[in-house]
Formats: C-alpha cells, sequence, structure tokens
C-alpha cells in the first residue's frame, strides 16, 4: 500500500489505499472522460456494450429512487397507523434476495422488529408461524411474483391466519411489480397491494417499494433513509474525479482485473451490521458471470480471518466511521477502501460503484443468468425427474455424498472427505463456500465455521445459509471463475412442515434446492461434498470436521 487518500462531500466520506496510484487514477479518469456517472444518471443503456443494452434499458430507475419514493412515505405511515390502531404490532417479510436484505439491514439500523423469514426450512418457517400470530402483519414481496419459497410461505401465513379464524386480508400486504401473478391473486384475495417500479432490478430496489413497505410498517424511519441518499446523489451524478462511486467502481474493476478478485467486507463500527450481505448479493449477483466477477467474503469484523490477514487476491473494503481500523489493516493484495456514508447513502453509492465495476469488468450488472438453473434443477427434482442421490458412505450421524472426480475411493470419515476437497482448493484464487440449508435461528453457530476454516486454509471463505444465498452469490458459484469448492449442509428438521395446496413440503423443497444447486455446480465440474445430519443436535460432528 502506497498512500492513502480521502473524498469527502455531504452524506459520505471515503479514503483509499492503493498498490498502484496511477493505475487507479488512469481509470478514474477514463471514466470521467467517458462521462460514465452522468450517462448512468441520465440511463444510457449503451455504458455496457451491445449485448447488455436491451436489460440494462430497463433497469437503471434505481438512480432517481431518493425523489421517486418520495410518495410512498405518507401511504406506509398511515398503513402502519392503522395496523397499530389494531393492535397488530409484529411485522413478518415473505421475501428472498432483493426482496428481504435492504428491509433486513434498515431494521436492524432503527432498531425495530422485522421478523424476515426468507427460508424454505420447515423448522424455520414454523417458529415464524407460531409466535404471536394474533398481532401479526405478513408483507409479502416478490418482484416477479413467482419465487416458489415466498409463495410457500405465503400459503403457510394463508391457512395459519384461516386457522386460528383471522382474515387473511386484514393482515397481508403484498409488493410486487405491476402486472405479476401475484398481483392478480393478491387483488383478488382483497389484500392491499404496493406496486414496485419494474425499471429496478431485485437487488437494486432497497430504495423502492420493496424496501420501504416492510421497513416502514415495522416502524424504521424511511424518510431519512431517502434524504441520505439524495444528499449523495449530486457526488454521484457528477464526472469528476472525487465522484465517490466512480472512484470505488475503479477500485473494485481494476483490482479484479489485476487479479484481486475477493472483495472481503467488514464492519468498521456501522449503526447498520447487516450491510455486508446486502452488499454481498449486490456484488456478487451483478458481476459473477460470464466466468468473471466479484465474490464478496462477509466477515465479522477487521480481526477476522481473511481480512487479518488477507490474501493476495482480496481487496479490503470496510464501512463505518472507524476509519482508523481500517487503515490499521494492510491488504497483502494492497488493494483496500473504506467508505463511511448514512446507510441510503451508503446504498446508492455502491449501486453506482457495482455499476461502474461492471463496466470496467466487461459484464452485464443487470442480469443473473445462473440463477434459473438451480430453480430448474429443483423443480425436476421435486416432479420426480431428478435422481435421488444416495450417500457415498456414513459415518455416525452424518451420511455423505459428493459430486464425481474429487473423493478418493476408500474414504470412510467426514473428516477424510473434508480433508480430500480442501486438497483441491487452489492456492492462488481458490475459495471454500460453506452453504448450509438450516435453520439459521436455531443453528447460528455453525457459522463460526466460517472464521476456523479461514484459518485453517488460508483461504477466502464465505458462509451462506440456504435458500438465502442461492438469491445472491449462488449467481457467482455458477457463473463466476471456476476456483471454488463447495461445503453444504444439510439436515433432518425436527418436523416437516406441508406447503398448503401444493404437492410437496418444505422439507422436500428445501431438499430438492440444496441437491439441485449441487447437480447444476456438479455438472460445471466444480467440487460439491454434502454433509446430511440425522437432527439438529448433530451438527457438532459437522462443524468439528470443517475446523
Ligand atoms: O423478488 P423476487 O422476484 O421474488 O426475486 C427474489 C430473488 O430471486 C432471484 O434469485 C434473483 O436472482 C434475485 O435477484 C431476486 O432478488
Amino acid at each position: 500500500m502506497t498512500a492513502w487518500s480521502a473524498t469527502e462531500g455531504e452524506g459520505f466520506s471515503l479514503s483509499f489505499g492503493y498498490r498502484d496510484e496511477r493505475a487507479y487514477a488512469d481509470l478514474v479518469q477514463q471514466l470521467v472522460t467517458d462521462r460514465v456517472a452522468s450517462g448512468i444518471a441520465a440511463r444510457d443503456r449503451t455504458l455496457w456494450g451491445p449485448a447488455a443494452e436491451d436489460e440494462a434499458g430497463k433497469r437503471l430507475a434505481w438512480v432517481s429512487l431518493s425523489t421517486e419514493s418520495r410518495g410512498l412515505v405518507d401511504d406506509i405511515a398511515a398503513l402502519q397507523v392503522e395496523h397499530r390502531e389494531a393492535g397488530l404490532s409484529r411485522v413478518v417479510l415473505c421475501g428472498m434476495g432483493g426482496s428481504s436484505l435492504a428491509p433486513e439491514v434498515i431494521c436492524g439500523e432503527a432498531g425495530v422488529e422485522l421478523v424476515v423469514l426468507d427460508s424454505s426450512d420447515p423448522d424455520f418457517v414454523r417458529a415464524a408461524l407460531e409466535d404471536r400470530l394474533a398481532e401479526t402483519v405478513v408483507v409479502v414481496s416478490s418482484k416477479s411474483g413467482g419465487t416458489v419459497e415466498t409463495d410457500s410461505q405465503r400459503r403457510a401465513f394463508e391457512k395459519a391466519f384461516a386457522d386460528a379464524g383471522i382474515d387473511p386480508a386484514t393482515r397481508i400486504v403484498v409488493v410486487t411489480d405491476p402486472g405479476s401473478p401475484l398481483e392478480e391473486s393478491a387483488r383478488d384475495a382483497g389484500y392491499r397491494v404496493f406496486l414496485a417500479d419494474p425499471e429496478v432490478g431485485g437487488r437494486y430496489s432497497a430504495l423502492t417499494a420493496f424496501g420501504l413497505v416492510p421497513s416502514g410498517l415495522a416502524g424504521a424511519d424511511i424518510a431519512r433513509l431517502l434524504d441520505q441518499a439524495e444528499a449523495v446523489r449530486p457526488a454521484l451524478e457528477a464526472d469528476g474525479v472525487d465522484n465517490p462511486g466512480l472512484r470505488l467502481g475503479a477500485l473494485l474493476g481494476a483490482a479484479n482485473l489485476a487479479g484481486a478478485d475477493k472483495l472481503v467486507l467488514a464492519d468498521a463500527g456501522s449503526t447498520y451490521p447487516g450491510f455486508g450481505d446486502w452488499a454481498e448479493q449486490l456484488v456478487a449477483e451483478s458481476t459473477g458471470k460470464d466466468g468473471k466477477g466479484i465474490l464478496p467474503v462477509v466477515v465479522g469484523s477487521v480481526a477476522a480471518p481473511n481480512f487479518s490477514p488477507s490474501s493476495a487476491d482480496e481487496v479490503l473494503v470496510t464501512f463505518g466511521p472507524d476509519a482508523a481500523a481500517a487503515e490499521a489493516a494492510r491488504p497483502a493484495s494492497g488493494w483496500g477502501a473504506h467508505v463511511d456514508a448514512g446507510l441510503g447513502a451508503q446504498m446508492l453509492l455502491w449501486e453506482y460503484a457495482t455499476a461502474v465495476a461492471g463496466r470496467v469488468i466487461g459484464i452485464n450488472p443487470f442480469d443473473q443468468p445462473d440463477v434459473e438453473s438451480a430453480k430448474a434443477a429443483a423443480r425436476e427434482m421435486l416432479d420426480g425427474g431428478g435422481a435421488s442421490p444416495t450417500p457415498v458412505f456414513v459415518d455416525g450421524p452424518v451420511s455423505v455424498y459428493a459430486s464425481e472426480g474429487w473423493l478418493p475411493e476408500g474414504t470412510t470419515t467426514v473428516a477424510g472427505a473434508v480433508e480430500a476437497l480442501l486438497g483441491h482448493l487452489d492456492g492462488e484464487h481458490g475459495y471454500v463456500a460453506v452453504q448450509a440449508y438450516l435453520d439459521r435461528h436455531r443453528d447460528a453457530a455453525l457459522a463460526d465455521v466460517r472464521d476456523a476454516l479461514a484459518e485453517r486454509t488460508g483461504r477466502p471463505v464465505t458462509f451462506g445459509w440456504g435458500p438465502r444465498f442461492l438469491h445472491s452469490t449462488g449467481q457467482y458459484h455458477k457463473g463466476g471463475p471456476d476456483t471454488g469448492v463447495y461445503v453444504q449442509v444439510t439436515g433432518d428438521p425436527v418436523a416437516d412442515l406441508a406447503v398448503p395446496d401444493r404437492p410437496f413440503t418444505f422439507h422436500e423443497f428445501l431438499t430438492a434446492q440444496a441437491v439441485g444447486d449441487g447437480s447444476v455446480l456438479a455438472d460445471k465440474g466444480r467440487p460439491v461434498l454434502r454433509l446430511h445430519v440425522t437432527g439438529p443436535g448433530e451438527l457438532g460432528a459437522v462443524s468439528g470436521a470443517l475446523r
């Protein structure tokens, strides 16, 4: 690292460190000359090349949401008052990926309760259904209106309300795009419907109805969020070398082209701790395709392995006001940045930076071509078309499944299988993705294996909860560079739960998602190990072997 330089303006401050300041300065200058910032603000569809033009043409309305979304604030506040007067104080959000990650961060910062149901794990779903139903409002959010997790959750809540003698129409609020199948069924059912701007993709939708409705109903100050975004807009739209969106985007893009293709994100004293998970979806789904991309690695703090120490393929970025913590870290790659801003400004800044990085890397930051393949494989499994997998061996409470071509014959222990998988990890660019298809509240302690595995391997390690990560890093795993090894953890639930009026249960669906995504990865020749435990009490056998 040769230098740190700072940019400050209303609503943000950034400092950067670079291996080679000239490489960075030249690139930012080029972006200024090409008028990329004002071009994005003017919704210029040509900035990502001819192949991306169609998609970009209908995906750039996020640039002006800080003004366009103002009209929603009063409507949401009025509905919130109605709910409170009716004694409804608990808000559950059913939604995946871009339809739930932003509200989770916004409500986390505001310190208001929002129950985010972004799972098909039967124990997790049941816990959400059984808690204080009499006081519950359910927001069902889906842009496409066709996401099976969200549809299943909606059905489960409709049945729970009906069984309790409560009219679902008094409790269910829907957020969707105009004309979606969900809009139609919601209108038929008499639900309150908020329509979002269809020219904003899911992961750029934080400041649309998708971010604002659940957050506002839960009690967060959404007008303040829009104010923060509005404050940073002039800086992001300016064709100048101090533009923070250009600078952060250029850093991520230039680092990526130089081989630093992992983005390690750490909180440095922010008031919005879940921000890493929101940025993870934005960056991974936007850039991870065509064998290219930036892999976000969300870590607990600047003291966590992968941040300190780091490896030569990692860019270290902190968010929050603690600049000293950021500067104390010395990235092995030489690439790093520190970004401090109010949450609304931070979100808009990263959206610009991601769009800019996409242009630098040479991908379309608005599509997600590999997400559908896992959904199709899951559907095939549920229809009975997918081959039912058999374990390679069973070790105590753990059944072990492996994709072809990497597990040595004669392996009989979980520890041996993990060792063999890690043996396939490339020392320069390899990463480990742990994917836990479990109850992310009850089984939260399993996430500790991230740090342990990062220490053990010295390589970037990500930890994601299934099916949540399928709508985030799942795109990168399948569409990004072929450098990962994958550990899936699945388990038998305490009790399964039917999906009302569907021919499958939640557990069958969750299993189909894990097996389906694993088969798509395996078909691409990516090594996959699945460890299936007989029950939540047996997870120790898995975490022990991964440490
Ligand atoms: O809002 P929905 O249409 O239900 O989509 C939820 C998620 O689904 C897919 O996985 C997309 O890749 C995500 O970008 C999106 O956020």
